[in-house]
């Protein structure tokens, strides 16, 4: 034990690697001590590559062969034939770029990431598309004032980019650091010889149990100016910016700016209007300035981003300020862009401080997928309206409720931060930071359209689900990629381990998500297709099965489930249960007695169809000799340790909430099968110190798989687990979560980097699989929350610990956390939705913290 505390202490010096050439004294105003913090000059020396067909091992090449040609026609096809982007392109993974910071916006909204160095580089105005592309003349410029003198002017970018050059680039971001505690975040520069340090915070709402301001796609910089001179200072921030995202669509024509004024409830802002005038999606960006009698706010409405662009420069050089002209600008040619620039000056006394506030709205309030079939209504438009003209409005109430923003994201984060259980530094970091998944996973929040049905008209024998269930017409509907780079909504065995963010921070949108699950249980599509693992063509969707996910944003999604086609997954053996699972979990969690009503016919329709993969009727399902289950690359055969330990708590589940519906029947069919299949499970898998991998027999069915207490860790979570409810019994869970956390993780690349998926029990990985020999940083942080549900704190601490730094501290995956990595150079699909499996391990520390007697809703409750 003492070992363990000794290695997590020296990990804290990590942090100071990342700050180690910050020359600069100056820490900031009001810059929390938690978070993530890099200087700017930092530069991560590792350089991993992304998984490829060629880092398939020659051993695994044969079983994929078959895999491989028909993923090429089928990739093909899609892009030469059909021009659409693959859901998954094999052949075009993003390359590492070591850049991302903290996104802006709202939930569902649309994003824009910017870097960590303070560049935009990152956009999803597209719905749920990617576009990654860093905009050089978006900028924020600062310009020093002494007796009418201009004294001082510098971009605060650490960039020498080839254009632009009549603006004086190159700051020295040895004198910056940034630092992130999503969903705020914080620049600091010290301008070199100026005894002036300059503190930018960015706030984007995002606001744990609010389902008005989280979904605004809004985010605000205030800069906070502090003046060590024994002189005023006049200074003017100046924010530019241009009429697009970095896309083509940015020179196809039509695009123009206007200066707007906003005044309401005695408050007043004016800034630029950016339309960009597409005929799929047009939205209209905005910078805007709150107004204040001692600033003063100037624009320029338009100007070329092109070429020196000396002639913005020296406008501001010349006086502090922008010429502000009145009018739109003209539509802009095809082949030219435009931008627009907003500036705001203020004095700031010797010895003393001043703030500016700016922000960044845009306003998409109609989208259309790539299918363009149908429109949808993005959330915020319940309160801001669907005309498209909300920006001005947008920018008002951004400016003038982000101090109630932050107020709330404060109070939220404060019990965690202030250490209520001495939690490591390290960790406070992961579980904020790791947040921006939920509103940067291509995430989409729409309004259920009045004619939609989500059951599709189909109702089960014993009632089933409404048409227009009340959680999804009161607070929309939610969808989130699986990856950034694997591109479908929703994928129901990764959203598993993901799904805590959700029921623990927005409660209401993780049953949304389960009654649009729900509504297409009861559905099917008899198309067939093929499934490029097997060969074999059959149905997209199948009645009475979990789906594996609810669609490609470049097609249909709700309406077209299933956009994965490697396997057929009504086969999968892991799905219904995840369901059924998670429904307890929610239940438990919100005491929402309709939802159980409402699901309940449900979990019994898909167990009874689970019930199928229980061939030799011993109560225990098996797994069909190929990877039929969310390892999607890893072969499974017979009764599992993950599918057979998902099944046995599934069925203590489904006891239990029989109960609850007062269905005493079908609590004893279920307690029957609970009884038989745990000896099946004991007898088949327990080998003595773990659960095997499988039972095949085969040489490396003795695998020691880390998320083989999947199950329990479900039970757990869900506040069962013991006496009745136990599945499981407890001193097997506690040796096999000791022979993991011995072998998976501590005799794991030095115990540095959390817990290989697959070790063999002499303690080298399981290289059989192309996932065996993977870590999955969600499956990691859901192993480490289990520890902690059985007592073993320190060891989950330390497990996750190696993760959150690999990730953020040695790979520079900051913002970007992604499915995988192995011991050495790949990792596989950044920006990944398994990860916010990390608010697992604070459900599991406030359980264990928290009185036995205290009532689970309450946890929730805290939480808000
Ligand atoms: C003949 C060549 C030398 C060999 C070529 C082989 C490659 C074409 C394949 C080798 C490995 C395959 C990939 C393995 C994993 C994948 C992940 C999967 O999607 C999601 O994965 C999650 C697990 O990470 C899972 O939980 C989710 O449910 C899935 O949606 C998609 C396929 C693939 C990328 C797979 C593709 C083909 C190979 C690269």
């Amino acid at each position: 034990m003492t070992e363990i505390l000794c290695t997590s202490y020296c990990g804290e010096k990590s942090t100071g690697d990342l700050m180690s050439r910050y020359v600069s004294k100056e820490m900031g105003y009001g810059v929390p001590k938690e978070g993530w913090r890099i200087c700017l000059a930092h530069e991560f020396k590792e350089k991993r590559k992304p998984f490829q067909a060629k880092d398939v091992s020659l051993s695994n090449v044969w079983d994929h062969i078959g895999l491989g040609i028909r993923y090429l026609k089928w990739w093909y096809k899609k892009t030469q034939v059909e021009k659409k982007a693959p859901f998954i392109d094999m052949f075009g993974a993003q390359p590492l770029r070591q850049i991302y910071g903290a996104p802006l916006g709202g939930i569902g909204g649309g994003t824009i990431t910017r870097g960590w160095r303070g560049e935009f580089c990152r956009w999803q105005l597209r719905p749920g598309m990617y576009h990654y592309k860093t905009v050089t003349a978006n900028q924020f410029t600062v310009c020093l004032r002494r007796g009418g003198q201009t004294v001082y002017q510098q971009v605060l970018s650490v960039e020498r980019p080839p254009t632009l050059q009549g603006w004086n680039w190159g700051y020295c971001g040895e004198y910056a650091f940034y630092h992130a505690l999503y969903p705020r975040a914080w620049t600091v520069y010290h301008l070199p010889g100026q005894n002036v340090t300059l503190t930018c915070r960015q706030v984007s709402p995002v606001i744990p149990h609010d389902y008005q301001d989280s979904s605004l796609p809004v985010a605000v910089f205030v800069w906070d100016i502090e003046n060590k001179n024994d002189y005023d200072l006049d200074v003017s921030i100046m924010f530019t910016m241009v009429n697009g995202s970095g896309h083509k669509d940015d020179k196809s024509g039509g695009h123009w700016n206007e200066p707007f004024h906003l005044e309401k409830e005695g408050e007043a802002v004016s800034g630029v209007l950016l339309h960009h005038c597409t005929t799929v999606n047009p939205y209209t960006l905005c910078i805007a300035a709150r107004e204040q009698p001692d600033r003063e706010v100037s624009h320029q409405t338009a100007f070329s981003p092109k070429g020196t662009c000396s002639g913005l420069w020296s406008d501001l050089i010349t006086d502090g300020r922008l010429d502000s002209p009145t009018g739109s600008s003209p539509p802009t040619p095809k082949g030219e862009k435009v931008a627009a620039a907003l500036a705001v000056g203020c004095s700031v006394p010797a010895q003393g401080h001043n703030t500016l506030e700016f922000c960044l709205t845009w306003d998409m309030p109609k989208i259309t997928f790539g299918s363009k079939e149908r429109e949808h209504i993005r959330r915020y438009t319940r309160y801001f309206g669907t005309k498209g003209d909300a920006s001005p409005s947008l920018s008002h109430y951004a400016l003038t409720h982000y101090r109630q923003w932050e107020k709330s994201i404060e109070e939220w984060q404060r019990p965690v931060l202030q250490d209520r259980y001495s939690l490591p530094s390290w960790y406070k970091s992961a579980l904020f930071n790791e947040l921006y998944f939920v509103v940067d996973g291509g995430t989409v929040w729409t309004e259920l359209p009045e004619d939609a049905d989500v059951s599709g008209g189909v109702r089960s024998e014993d009632g089933g689900l409404p048409a227009q269930p009340a959680i999804i017409k009161e607070y929309g509907r939610f969808a989130y990629l699986e990856g950034q780079e694997y591109r479908m909504y929703n994928t129901y065995d990764v959203h598993f381990y993901a799904s805590f963010a959700l029921i623990m921070l927005w409660p209401k949108l993780a049953l949304s998500v389960q009654y649009d699950i729900a509504g297409s249980v009861v559905q099917q599509d008899p198309t067939e297709r093929l499934h490029l693992m097997s060969g074999r063509c059959s149905p997209v969707k199948a009645k009475n099965v979990v789906p594996h996910d609810i669609g490609d944003p470049d097609d249909e999604p709700w309406q077209r489930v299933n956009a994965y086609l490697i396997h057929d997954t009504a086969d999968w053996k892991d799905l219904n249960l995840k369901f059924v699972l998670q429904v307890y979990r929610d239940f438990h969690l919100t005491q929402d007695r309709q939802y159980l009503r409402d699901m309940w016919p449900i979990c019994q329709a898909v167990m009874d169809s689970e019930l199928k993969f229980d061939l030799d009727g011993d109560g225990l399902i098996e797994n069909s000799g190929y990877a039929d289950q969310t390892y999607d690359g890893w072969t499974v055969t017979g009764p599992s340790a993950y599918c057979g330990g998902l099944w046995l708590a599934s069925l203590c589940v489904m006891c239990k909430m029989a109960r609850l519906v007062d269905n005493e029947e079908t609590n004893q069919r279920f307690r029957d099968l609970l009884d038989r299949g745990s000896a099946a499970f004991d007898k088949l898998l327990w080998n003595g110190k773990y659960y095997n991998y499988d039972s095949s027999g085969r040489d490396l069915s003795n695998s020691v798989m880390s998320d083989q207490c999947a199950g329990h860790w479900f039970l757990r979570a869900s506040g069962l687990g013991e006496g009745e409810y136990q599945a499981f019994p407890k001193e097997k869970i506690q040796s096999a979560l000791k022979s993991v956390f011995d072998l998976n993780v501590m005799s794991f690349a030095g115990g540095q980097m959390g817990a290989v998926n697959g070790m063999r029990p002499e303690g080298v990985p399981d290289r059989s699989s192309v996932q065996s020999d993977e870590v999955w940083i969600g499956v990691v942080y859901g192993l480490a929350a289990t520890m902690i549900h059985e007592g073993m704190r320190e060891e989950g601490m330390r497990t996750a610990e190696g993760c959150y730094r690999t990730v953020w501290e040695r790979l520079g995956m900051a913002f970007q956390t992604p499915e995988a990595y192995c011991e050495k150079g790949i990792y596989r699909s950044l920006a990944y939705m398994r990860p916010l499996s990390i608010w697992a391990m604070q459900l599991a520390l406030d359980t264990s913290q928290k009185d036995q007697t205290t009532s689970p809703g309450r946890i929730i409750a805290s939480m808000n």
